[in-house]
């Protein structure tokens, strides 16, 4: 029976090219309401099972332990740790010891000339991965790489703070709303000074008019994290009025609750229709209905794993500076800058995030700011004993035998050789940043095979996902149930950005913007 399931199903390579390809079929399809949602079950169930729900491992053991299941401080593991009395790290392949850290930050991450992105990727989409997943991934530092402190999934905490206090503090309590102050006309979050008690980290000397008052305590870092954190305090906001709309009778606090529900289902909505459809590429239109799976078998809870946390430091996106407008900020006279957004205001600084390509997804693209990440990440995958980058090829059932399926560029397999003599023996972060670009995809393959299941996982599995809570009353009616069931990227900026016209609001740089040594063939922008 095992034999015959493995033989039915599809190979990922296949599927892949598939999906990236034969347009012409998809847009029948996609056209077809029966024939997408049929596909859709089958990729929430294809994809969802291959998580373990409830988790089996976390990395302190590399057997199954109650504790993987009740201790929420753990990140789950996707594959469990090397046993520590293995001949080598990797297990039983590769070297005895592992090359030093820093050799293959320099050697395999560093970037020498910027790679820009070659789907032509936006900066709008390189910070909506960052804002987005810093609400579930929160490694606990104080007490080590295999701990975590945030929710295990997509509870909006990035918006409304770590915990109930720190919501508390950022809420106004009139109408529902959250706090705002209005600069050079447009509402933004409050000062930190105005709402003392709301942790922020800040680096250095950060000028108190560069110091607000955000949901998670990282986004001050970046001026694109404090664009994205006021748009969402915006849409909070105008939901709100919606609401007050249709119940007048509500008090504070239903209007903030249920708020919260509606902002939490159009994060969803705009995750898959969005955002996982720009990574994916696929022609397939990939959709958010719950309702898909209500006739299924499925978990309603989620786990974050170490290795998603890991695979996801899409560190290569950022450039090393940043053209706002036709001003060009070297990244060191940008970070902590939130102030950039007030003064060239949300429209023009949404414009220019989405006409500034981003950077490849691939070995030797790490700017001087984050190799610093990448060698933590090198030093955590061993601290946590990851099994080698083909064991979880393997478990997928598409290893790669040799350095030359891995890579296509000859010097970063024979660097890959060099480092680790085997390719049963190459680390997990390692692997994953060497491997070669998938066919019209910004990614390697294990990057969307893995990244796949836990996303389908984590989004579906969100309690208003669940039977009980997917209705229209869960939302204030039918108007809050729409404004989650219509909600887009496009749409969130269009209706928080004051002005009659919306600026450019994408996840790919369009033709006029890619500098012409830049063109590409069968680029999304190539279709516009
Ligand atoms: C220039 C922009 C960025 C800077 C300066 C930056 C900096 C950092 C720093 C300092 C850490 C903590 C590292 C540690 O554990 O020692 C971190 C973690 C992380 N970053 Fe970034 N980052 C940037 C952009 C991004 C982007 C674009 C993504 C993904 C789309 C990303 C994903 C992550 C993830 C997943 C973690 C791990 C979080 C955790 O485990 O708590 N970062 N980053
Ligand atoms: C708690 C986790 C929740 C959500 C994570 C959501 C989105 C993450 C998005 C992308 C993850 C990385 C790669 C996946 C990219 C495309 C997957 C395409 C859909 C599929 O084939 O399953």
């Amino acid at each position: 029976m095992q034999r015959l399931r493995r033989l039915l199903k599809p190979n990922p390579e296949t599927l892949h090219h598939l999906l990236v390809n034969y347009k012409w079929l998809w847009s029948i399809i996609n056209s077809v309401t029966f024939l997408s949602d049929s596909l859709m079950t089958f990729v929430y169930l294809l994809r969802s099972n291959a998580v373990d729900s409830p988790p089996l491992y976390t990395s302190a053991h590399e057997y199954i332990t109650l504790e993987a299941s009740y201790n929420l401080s753990y990140y789950a593991r996707g594959l469990p740790a090397v046993p520590t009395d293995c001949p080598t790290p990797m297990g039983i392949k590769g070297k005895r010891v592992l090359p030093d850290p820093k050799i293959v930050v320099e050697r395999l991450f560093k970037r020498t000339v910027f790679k820009p992105e070659p789907m032509h990727s936006s900066l709008l989409l390189a910070y909506f991965a960052q804002h987005f997943i810093h609400q579930f991934f929160k490694t606990d530092h104080q007490k080590g790489p295999g701990f975590q402190w945030g929710g295990h999934g997509v509870d909006v905490s990035h918006v409304y703070g770590k915990n109930k206090h720190v919501e508390n503090l950022l809420r106004s309590f009139q109408d529902g709303k959250l706090k705002t102050q209005v600069l050079n006309n447009e509402e933004y979050p409050p000062y930190q000074a105005d709402v003392p008690g709301v942790p922020m980290t800040w680096m250095g000397q950060v000028a108190d008019n560069n110091k607000f008052a955000l949901g998670h305590q990282f986004f001050g870092m970046m001026p694109g994290l404090f664009l994205y954190a006021t748009i969402w305090m915006r849409e909070h906001n105008r939901v709100c009025d919606e609401l007050r709309r249709v119940h007048p009778e509500w008090d504070d606090e239903r209007l903030f609750q249920t708020g919260k529900l509606i902002i939490q289902g159009e994060t969803i909505k705009i995750v898959i229709e969005d955002y996982v459809q720009h990574l994916s590429n696929y022609h397939f239109l990939v959709t958010f209905k719950p309702e898909l799976l209500h006739t299924e078998v499925f978990q309603y809870q989620n786990r974050i794993a170490a290795e998603f946390d890991h695979m996801y430091r899409w560190h290569p996106l950022m450039p090393d500076e940043f053209n706002i407008s036709g001003v060009v900020y070297p990244i060191m006279e940008f970070i902590f800058k939130s102030d950039l957004v007030v003064k060239y205001g949300t429209k023009v600084f949404t414009d220019s995030l989405s006409r500034q390509i981003a950077g490849q997804m691939t070995a030797r693209n790490h700017g001087f700011l984050t190799q610093s990440v990448a060698l933590d990440t090198i030093e955590n995958g061993r601290k946590l004993r990851f099994q080698p980058y083909n064991n979880y090829r393997k478990n997928l059932d598409f290893p790669h035998t040799k350095f030359s399926e891995l890579t296509d560029d000859p010097e970063v397999a024979a660097t890959l050789e060099e480092l680790y003599g085997d390719i049963d023996g190459v680390e997990f972060y390692a692997g994953l940043l060497s491997e070669k670009r998938r066919e019209n995809n910004m990614f390697g393959a294990l990057v969307i095979e893995m990244g796949g299941p836990f996303s389908v996982k984590g989004l579906m599995s969100t309690p208003i996902c669940s039977p009980r809570y997917w209705k229209p009353s869960t939302f204030g009616g039918d108007v809050g149930f729409n404004i989650v069931k219509t909600a887009s990227l496009e749409k969130l900026f269009c209706k928080n950005i004051p002005g009659d016209e919306c600026p450019l609001i994408s996840f790919v740089v369009p033709p006029e913007n890619i500098p012409s040594s830049e063109k590409c063939e069968n680029c999304k922008n190539d279709e516009l």
